[in-house]
């Protein structure tokens, strides 16, 4: 928890941190005011209420957890290295270890999160000893339930429920005969000889550590971040698969605005980050660090040697070899919702900051039913709650297709894919199946008496994600995909009366809503559920009064960043390219229009 005493110490201890810390000088290296210092502790009491922070009791549970952990892999690689014939001396002294990453490493995580978790062995221990042998000894463990494999994933994965918590656990093995207790992972020459799926699952360790280690200040980056992760999930842009942004992603565009403003209080991070972040000129890159040279063959991120990423809309590339973009998810679409909300906390803690508004309006969701007049619903359903949980992450991770087919489509000029997915009314199932439904919002190109046929966007996307599923066996019998082109004034069918009431209500207690009345009628145009089942088509009277999104960009105010070094201009210019020499579209494009803005 951030503290003033604390952040007084570590005023100390950064005074002589004001050296580059990542790919530029600082913008700024001023430390808090008493007003910063007075706006983070607010920002503290704001978060509070939301349950986000663990009990003391709950994070020593963790720590217990962990521990057994590590006792059951130094127990498992000892008796596997007996049983492939070596002395029990030698056997004794292998060691092993657990490495945590993801939010838990960083110090961010909430109430209930998972653990995810690394298992290193030494070379004689091999991936299908994990998945076999370390198996059946978790499954022994009376703490352990819900133990299941996921051996054919991009990243093998062993998921299962350690007393309570969750536990995402990887596995690779290292090119070494032991594996000390004191080893990190940090050294690139330890994935030498080393197979992708090693490389892989060693790479989310290696990111976090490398992201603690380039912060300037570990408690303002963590209170900075789970602000913004939090401000994030409100207004439903965090979701990797969706094509939003992940975890990672988030915690390294905090990162950045860390390096900055290597002095700043969190408030001021949180502000600085929606400064920084809604003028950056995509797709120029986010890096922390100089891309290390190394070169053990395995592919990494560079727009002037592969040209798909050249492709890629908002690069955020992990500072660990080798490089990668934890973006590449993201759409033309998805990155404008993200732009607007950046532009928006922009405005919102401008506010904030000169206590015009309280913390709280920043983790004020959205209207997202009311922002829109257009809406697809995708109903996914299934008889069992097993085979609902497979079907949903498999049409969850498809959802980016039918979004690529509406952004195709030419009159569609915003397709907006809500990541929270809603329960269908009691009303509107059939009895015991287990059904959702996801919302995309749509925006027209505004021309007057257009017929937009939707028909084939949807049915491509269907067919698509059915065969797929055939495709992996994963088909059963239960399993369905619709999608339902629906109008605001339709959404009483789908969603439940406190919902509708409660986004009606904000509507009228916020100014920049985009309701425009309409909401406040009764349903009128309500086909009946069978003919609107059948019905893919959207004939749609789009007029010159068509509702777009009312989001204005926020506007700029210079202040306070008197011990300026370079200014805001130089960061968002594409001074951070990888390469003085870029041919790529990514480097070209961010080369291509510039705005002064602050200094
Ligand atoms: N689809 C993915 N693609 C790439 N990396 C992923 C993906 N899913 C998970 N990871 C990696 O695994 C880490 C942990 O993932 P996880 O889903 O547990 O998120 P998290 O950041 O720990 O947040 P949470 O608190 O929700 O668990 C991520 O930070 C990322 O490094
Ligand atoms: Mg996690
Ligand atoms: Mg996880």
């Amino acid at each position: 928890m951030w503290s003033t005493s604390t952040n007084a110490q570590n005023k100390e201890n950064d005074s002589n941190k004001t050296a580059t810390l990542g790919m530029t000088s600082a913008i700024s290296t001023a430390f808090p005011k008493p007003v910063d210092i007075a706006k983070t502790l607010e920002l503290t009491e704001a978060l509070k209420p939301f349950d986000l922070f663990e009990t003391e009791q709950e994070l020593n549970h963790r720590l217990v957890i962990l521990g057994k952990l590590y006792s059951l892999v130094k127990q498992w690689i000892k008796d596997t290295s007996i049983a492939k014939n070596i002395p029990e001396s030698v056997a004794e002294n292998v060691g092993g270890k657990i490495y945590t990453f993801g939010s838990y490493r960083l110090g961010v995580h909430n109430k209930g999160a998972d653990i995810d978790a690394l298992c290193v062995a030494p070379r004689h221990i091999f991936r299908e000893d994990f998945f076999s042998s370390f198996y059946e000894l978790l499954k022994q463990q009376e703490e352990v339930t819900d133990l299941r494999s996921v051996e054919e994933a991009f990243v093998p994965v062993m998921k299962m429920n350690f007393d309570g918590i969750e536990i995402d656990m990887l596995f690779a093995r290292l090119d070494l005969k032991e594996i000390p207790d004191t080893m990190d992972l940090q050294d690139d020459l330890l994935l030498k000889k080393l197979d992708q799926k090693c490389v892989r699952s060693l790479n989310g360790c290696r990111v976090t550590d490398e992201i603690l280690r380039l912060v300037p200040n570990i408690e303002n980056f963590r209170l900075t971040l789970r602000a913004i992760k939090f401000w994030a999930k409100r207004h439903g842009i965090y979701s990797n698969v969706l094509g939003y942004l992940g975890g990672v992603s988030w915690a390294m565009l905090v990162a950045r605005t860390c390096q900055l403003y290597p002095n700043a209080a969190p408030a001021t991070l949180v502000h600085k980050f929606f400064l920084v972040f809604s003028q950056w000129k995509w797709p120029q890159p986010v890096l922390l660090k100089q891309p290390s040279s190394v070169n053990l063959g395995f592919t990494v991120w560079d727009p002037r040697v592969n040209v798909q990423d050249r492709y890629h809309l908002m690069p955020i590339i992990t500072p660990a070899y080798p490089q990668q973009n934890s973006t590449f998810n993201v759409s033309a679409s998805t990155r404008s919702i993200m732009v607007e909300e950046f532009k928006s906390g922009l405005q919102t803690t401008e506010e904030i900051m000169i206590s015009k508004e309280p913390w709280e309006k920043l983790f004020e969701p959205p209207q997202f039913f009311l922002k829109y007049r257009h809406f697809i619903v995708l109903l996914v359903s299934a008889n069992t709650a097993e085979d609902h949980l497979e079907w949903y992450g498999l049409v969850e991770s498809k959802v980016r297709l039918l979004i690529g087919n509406l952004e195709r489509n030419q009159y569609i000029t915003l397709a907006h894919i809500n990541p929270e997915s809603f329960s269908v009314l009691e009303s509107q199932k059939e009895s015991n199946q287990h059904c959702v439904m996801w919302f995309i919002g749509l925006e027209f190109a505004k021309s007057e008496h257009l017929n937009i046929d939707l028909t084939y966007d949807i049915q491509t996307f269907i067919e698509t994600v059915n065969k797929h599923a055939l495709n992996i066996n994963m088909f059963k019998e239960g399993m369905k995909l619709e999608a339902r082109s629906v109008r605001r004034r339709q959404l009483v069918q789908y969603l439940s009366p406190s919902l509708i009431k409660r986004e009606r209500k904000s509507s009228l207690t916020n100014k920049s809503g985009s309701n425009n009345g309409e909401s406040k009628k009764r349903p009128s145009d309500q086909g009946t559920q069978e003919g609107e089942n059948k019905k893919t088509r959207l004939s749609s009277e789009i007029n010159s009064t068509y509702d777009d999104s009312s989001n204005t960009s926020g506007t700029l105010q210079c202040n306070d960043d008197s011990n300026s070094n370079i200014s805001l201009n130089d960061i968002v210019n594409p001074t951070e390219n990888i390469s003085s020499t870029p041919p790529s579209h990514a480097t070209t494009t961010a080369q291509s229009t510039q705005e002064a803005v602050c200094t």
